[in-house]
């Protein structure tokens, strides 16, 4: 298989850089008039593919929510990626996986490894465990052909305690220059993954929509930017090219309940999803 970062930029270029969510939250259920249950979640997950996953790039299941139903939760979300893959989407599961290597060599294998159940294009991962720990998912990812978005600089207002943090080795370099932040330290091992790679590389950050101005960091990792925050966290698309400046280019978009919130009805999502990525393609033209 081609690498996940060649896919993705084909992707990228032929349906537009959009990722939508698969969040099943209870409240969408209600409002989609569809029990809490696990006929409601096939239901749910079935129809968004259906509507979906021959028009935007890239699909981006969130794993939590089938957790919540067990065994036969998984079931669904197998299911939703092997259908969302047929159908000509790339599939990011967001798991947020990380443990020491021994533990994340098994999480790799669930999701990285080709013919396992769970095989997707693409692992959300977590390197607070430090980025070195996630070395058994990089090594499996470079050899399944997949790729790996990891938590850089995240969404959430609570992150910064984490990502904004300054180790202390980084507080002055060699050179004068000061303040390399966690968020930026991985930042940099990513570009490091991705040097050399064309169009670009597999190892990708996650990088909040909703983070203001992040001209103080370098995003240029020649590795695509997942953007979460869009639509119900209140970042908007025209919000994108001050966020990302230059680096906008490899920014994929994510967004959730700001599509979901219109289903069932599989022509409003896709109405929805058509504006947004309209929306975005018009963000990232102005850069
Ligand atoms: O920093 C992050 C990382 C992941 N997410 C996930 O993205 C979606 C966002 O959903 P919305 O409904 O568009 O808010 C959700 O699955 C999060 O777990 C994130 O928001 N921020």
């Amino acid at each position: 298989m081609e690498p996940f970062g060649t896919r993705l930029r084909r992707a990228m270029d032929e349906r537009g850089p959009l990722c939508v969510g698969i969040d099943p939250h209870a409240s969408l259920l209600t409002d989609w008039g569809l029990n809490d249950d696990i006929a409601g979640l096939e239901r749910f997950s079935r129809t968004v593919v259906e509507a979906l996953a021959d028009r935007v790039a890239v699909l981006k299941p969130q794993s939590a929510f089938f957790e919540r139903f067990g065994s036969r939760g998984i079931a669904v979300l197998e299911k939703s990626v092997d259908v969302a893959r047929a159908a000509g989407a790339l599939v990011v599961m967001d798991a947020k996986r990380g443990d020491i290597g021994s533990t994340m060599a098994a999480y790799a294998s669930a999701f990285l490894e080709k013919g396992s159940p769970l095989f997707s294009d693409a692992l959300t991962v977590s390197p607070y465990l430090g980025y070195g720990s996630l070395k058994p998912a990089v090594e499996l990812a470079r050899e399944s052909g997949a790729g790996l978005f990891v938590l850089a600089l995240t969404s959430n207002p609570e992150g910064g305690e984490v990502q904004h943090a300054v180790r202390p080795g980084d507080v002055a370099d060699a050179a004068g220059s000061v303040g390399r932040s966690v968020g930026a330290i991985m930042l940099a091992h990513l570009a490091a993954e991705n040097a050399g790679e064309a169009p670009m590389g597999s190892f990708g950050a996650v990088v909040g929509a909703t983070l203001g101005d992040l001209s103080s960091y370098d995003l240029e990792i020649n590795g695509p930017l997942l953007a979460p925050g869009i639509g119900a966290q209140g970042a908007t698309p025209a919000d994108l090219p001050g966020v990302f400046g230059a680096a906008v280019r490899h920014v994929v978009p994510n967004v959730s309940r700001g599509v979901l919130r219109h289903g069932p009805d599989i022509g409003a999502l896709r109405a929805s999803a058509d504006r947004f990525a309209e929306e975005i393609r018009a963000a990232v033209a102005s850069v």
